[in-house]
């Protein structure tokens, strides 16, 4: 039996591969309306309609076979056959965007040379349609000397002809004289077929345009991203209260019927103290996280992230960075791991770098309930005028301390540790597009499922072993148990070093864990005070009640501080291992942010502590 074939997917970047490999394979790539979205080669499973089955590979954009940042290189080595332990693809697909055909066949031609069996994906049909160019695929054809097969990858439209062309790709014949253009020679001649295919083109251009002079104007521009952050932040807090509310009230009800059904003891306290208080503590912000990143996804899939880059380049050039750095600080949002992966499409090995040591700068969603829960626990719930809420605006606050902080960081990195000169910014905008409700529904039940997996899991273990910790070994009468326990002299021990910046021991507890992911300090505190409650009243407070009777504000503000910097994430310092190939960077990423943490901290806890908060 022979081997299995092979197919990849080629093209430059937002042309639409992922959402083609999707479609073909069943796969659920990320898709985003920008450029640079997958950074990794991806393979699944395809069967063509001859009932052969093939490998099938998604890869990173591209704009040229010379690859100069490490994702394109990865493309490049993948279609020469160069990459280590990887066959050459038998048949290639290069995807054309039809509506950005002249920029597109460049890179297509290119490819064309290598003399492989090859088709045409000419996708987005439907787009370059709706920008009125009607396209001819039978004179691209000729020109091209492949089979050139029109699609709408989200659409699926145009799927069975690909496969059947795909199944049915010869050896290619590269038009005449397709083999030996340069660079500007395969322009020239990109121009000229895109002239020749494109058979009518009307208005809509304009409109689009008009947008973008409105939405990339130097000054109304950031005063709009903005503005669109802030609602966002109001959001996150208005919006989730009923359905936090409900969730809380389940949590609550699981108790009682815990307490009610279950005989006393040590499992039942587990289960109540530990289980509940803690992971409920965490499950409960989902909301929140859904809300944050329905608005990521719209704004990811509707072409306004990549002209939010575009205006942040003059900010981001200013320290020593460009708007392609943008993209990854952004995903940082979410989480750095992804952030991080995905500054891979740098090319500048020092731009790269320190993009990387800032993205834990960025506020990840794991901080979200962190700063959500003493966010709703000190800072009163009302309005400060004009309908903007306090609570809302601190939540805002924290995370502009953070892109500060990075600014700032960068600003000396690049002044010291990673010297040099910043790099320029190409970065194409891509089309605007309504965001598609399907897309938007699988991509908030991704996020929802994985924090929830993390709630399930991580946060889960972490949290019994804490309640373990707490509840061994055993109190004497009139001896406190938190006290007596080893996770309570852990704690005191650690005490002495967060002292002078005005941790309590409870805190210095949550520190601890909290190294696994962020989230687990909130569980962390529960688990603490439901096993610390020395009555029933106390027990039955909720986690709110319970910090504003044993914190001052200060004591809150220096923790939310300390969570604004803090490095805590094993997972974030072993990508970084991975990414910058060895510990020296990772190491000096958790120094220098451990040290950030703690001045911060220790500043606002004085300060507000001198203030009189
Ligand atoms: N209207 C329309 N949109 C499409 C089509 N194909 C993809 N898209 C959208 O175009 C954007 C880019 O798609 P991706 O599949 O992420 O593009 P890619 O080529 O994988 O991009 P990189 O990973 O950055 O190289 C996404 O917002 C998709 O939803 C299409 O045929 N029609
Ligand atoms: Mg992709």
């Amino acid at each position: 039996m022979s081997r299995q074939r092979k197919v990849a997917l080629v093209g430059n970047p937002n042309a639409g591969k992922s959402a083609l490999f999707n479609a073909l394979t069943g796969a659920r790539q990320k898709i985003a309306n920008y450029p640079g979205v997958t950074v990794e080669r991806k393979s699944g499973r395809f069967v063509l309609p001859t009932g052969e089955p093939v490998e099938m590979t998604d890869l990173p954009g591209a704009y040229s076979l010379d690859a100069t940042s490490p994702d394109e290189e990865v493309t490049s080595k993948v279609v020469r056959g160069h990459f280590p332990g990887e066959a050459v693809p038998d048949v290639l697909v290069i995807v054309l965007d039809a509506s950005n055909l002249e920029q597109h066949l460049v890179f297509a031609q290119e490819i064309l040379a290598l003399g492989k069996p090859t088709v045409i994906a000419l996708n987005m049909v439907d787009l370059a349609e709706r920008d009125g160019l009607v396209l001819d695929a039978t004179l691209l054809e000729q020109e091209l000397g492949v089979r050139v097969v029109p699609t709408v990858a989200v659409r699926r439209r145009g799927l069975s002809d690909l496969a059947e062309a795909i199944a049915s790709a010869e050896m290619g014949h590269p038009g005449p004289g397709i083999t030996d253009l340069s660079l500007t020679e395969r322009r020239v001649a990109a121009h000229a077929m895109a002239e020749g295919a494109i058979l009518s083109e009307t208005r809509r251009h304009r409109m689009h345009a008009r947008l973008d002079r409105l939405l990339l104007n130097p000054w109304i521009g950031p005063f709009v991203l903005c503005a669109l952050l802030f609602v966002v932040f109001q959001a996150v807090f208005a919006w989730a209260t009923p359905f936090a509310d409900g969730l809380e009230a389940g949590v609550g009800w699981l108790t009682d019927l815990t307490i009610k059904f279950m005989p006393a003891g040590l499992v039942r306290d587990l289960v109540t103290d530990g289980i509940l208080a803690g992971v409920g503590s965490v499950v409960v912000f989902l909301p929140q996280i859904v809300i944050l990143f329905a608005f990521i996804l719209a704004m990811e899939a509707s072409g306004y992230m990549a002209r939010a880059a575009f205006l942040m380049d003059r900010l981001m050039s200013s320290v020593g960075l460009s708007g392609r750095s943008f993209i990854p600080l952004l995903s940082s949002f979410a989480c750095a791991i992804p952030g991080i992966m995905a500054t891979r499409s740098i090319s500048d090995p020092k731009d790269r770098l320190t993009t990387i040591l800032i993205a834990p700068l960025m506020t990840c969603s794991a901080r979200l309930p962190v700063y959500a829960v003493i966010i709703a626990a000190f800072i009163p719930n009302r309005s400060v005028g004009w309908g903007v809420g306090l609570q809302g605006l601190v939540l805002f606050a924290l995370y502009v301390a953070g892109v500060i902080g990075a600014m700032v960081v960068a600003l000396v990195l690049r002044r010291s540790v990673t010297k040099g000169e910043a790099s320029g910014f190409i970065m194409e905008l891509p089309k605007y597009q309504l965001p598609r409700l399907k897309d938007m529904a699988i991509g908030l039940w991704q996020r929802a499922w994985i924090f929830l997996r993390r709630a399930g899991t991580i946060i889960f273990t972490v949290t019994v072993v804490l309640w373990l910790m707490l509840n061994f070994p055993q109190a004497r009468p009139g001896e406190s148990q938190v006290d007596a326990s080893v996770a309570g002299k852990v704690a005191n021990g650690l005490a002495f070093v967060v002292e002078p910046i005005g941790f309590n021991r409870d805190m210095a507890l949550a520190l601890i864990p909290a190294m696994a992911a962020r989230e687990v300090a909130v569980s962390s505190l529960a688990t603490t005070y439901a096993v610390d409650a020395t009555d029933e009243d106390q027990q039955a407070m909720e986690l709110g009640d319970q910090l504003k009777s044993r914190w001052t504000l200060p004591m809150a503000l220096a923790f939310l501080a300390w969570f604004v910097f803090a490095p805590q994430c094993m997972s974030t310092i072993a990508v970084t291992r991975r990414e910058t190939n060895g510990w020296k960077w990772p190491v000096f990423m958790l120094a220098y942010l451990f040290g950030l943490a703690y001045i911060a901290a220790g500043l606002t806890f004085w300060v507000a502590s001198a203030i009189g908060l």
